[in-house]
C-alpha cells in the first residue's frame, strides 16, 4: 500500500487588489488565486464604496476596505491609512486593477517595487494623466491606430511611468467602436496579468 504524505498547508503569498469600478479584472485574479496563481487575495481596497470590485470580493469571502477622499479628506492621511491597511494584512504584492487614483508617496515607499498596475494600452503610448478606461480606447480609435494592447508595469510616483514588466499586442479591427475594442483588450489584459502573476509566484 502506497502511503502519501499530505502536503502541509504552506501559507501562500498575500496579494492585495486595488480597484475603482466594475472589477472584472479583480474577479479574474481572485478566481485564479490558489489555483493557477500560487497566492492568496487577502484584501480588496476601493475608493468607491459601491464598486463592483468590492462586491466581487464580498461574494468570494475576501476582506474589503473602502479608502477614499470620503473616508480620509486629507491626502496624507489617506496615504497613511493605505500603508497601515496593507501592512496590517501582511500584503506582499499590491495589484492595481482599474484603480483610478494616484497612489501616494508613503504607500510607494513602504511597498517600493511591490506595486504593479495593468494598463489597457501599449505603454508608453496612451498613458499618463487622463488616460484611463474607455478614454484610452477612444484615443486609440481617434488616432486610427491599427494595434493597441495591454501592459503590466511597476507603479512609481507618476502615472504609468514605471518599468514595463509584460505587454500583449491587440489588433484594432475595422469598424471597432470603444466597446468592441475594450472587450478585446480586456480579454488580452486578463490573460497577460494572470500569466505574469502565475510566473511571479512560481
Ligand atoms: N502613483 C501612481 N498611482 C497610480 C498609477 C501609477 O502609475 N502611479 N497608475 C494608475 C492607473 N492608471 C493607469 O493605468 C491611471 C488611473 C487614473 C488616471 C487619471 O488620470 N485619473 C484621474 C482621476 C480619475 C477619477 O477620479 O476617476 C486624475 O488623476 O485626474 C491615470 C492613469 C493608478 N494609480
Ligand atoms: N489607466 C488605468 C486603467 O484604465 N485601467 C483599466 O481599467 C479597467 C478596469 O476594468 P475592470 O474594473 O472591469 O477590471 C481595466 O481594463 C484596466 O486596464
Amino acid at each position: 500500500m502506497r502511503v502519501t504524505t499530505p502536503t502541509p498547508d504552506v501559507p501562500r503569498a498575500r496579494l492585495a487588489i486595488l480597484a475603482s469600478g466594475t472589477g472584472s479584472t479583480a474577479a479574474a485574479i481572485m478566481d485564479a488565486a490558489g489555483t493557477t496563481i500560487d497566492a492568496t487575495v487577502a484584501l480588496v481596497i476601493s475608493n468607491n464604496s459601491g464598486s463592483g470590485a468590492l462586491e466581487h470580493a464580498r461574494t468570494r469571502g475576501v476582506p474589503t476596505l473602502h479608502l477614499s477622499g470620503v473616508t480620509h479628506p486629507d491626502p496624507d492621511a489617506l496615504d497613511t491609512a493605505m500603508v497601515e491597511a496593507l501592512a496590517d494584512a501582511r500584503i506582499e504584492l499590491v495589484v492595481l486593477a482599474g484603480y483610478m487614483k494616484k497612489l501616494g508617496p508613503r504607500t510607494l515607499d513602504a511597498f517600493a517595487g511591490l506595486v504593479v498596475n495593468t494598463h489597457p494600452a501599449l505603454l508608453p503610448a496612451y498613458g499618463g494623466q487622463g488616460m484611463y478606461g474607455d478614454r484610452v480606447h477612444a484615443a486609440v480609435l481617434a488616432d486610427g491606430a491599427t494595434q493597441t494592447g495591454a501592459s503590466v508595469h511597476v507603479v512609481t510616483a507618476e502615472y504609468d511611468e514605471g518599468p514595463v514588466l509584460a505587454q500583449a499586442v491587440v489588433p484594432v479591427e475595422p469598424g471597432d467602436d470603444v466597446a468592441a475594442l475594450r472587450a478585446r483588450v480586456q480579454a488580452a489584459e486578463k490573460s497577460l496579468l494572470l500569466d505574469w502573476l502565475a510566473t511571479h509566484f512560481r
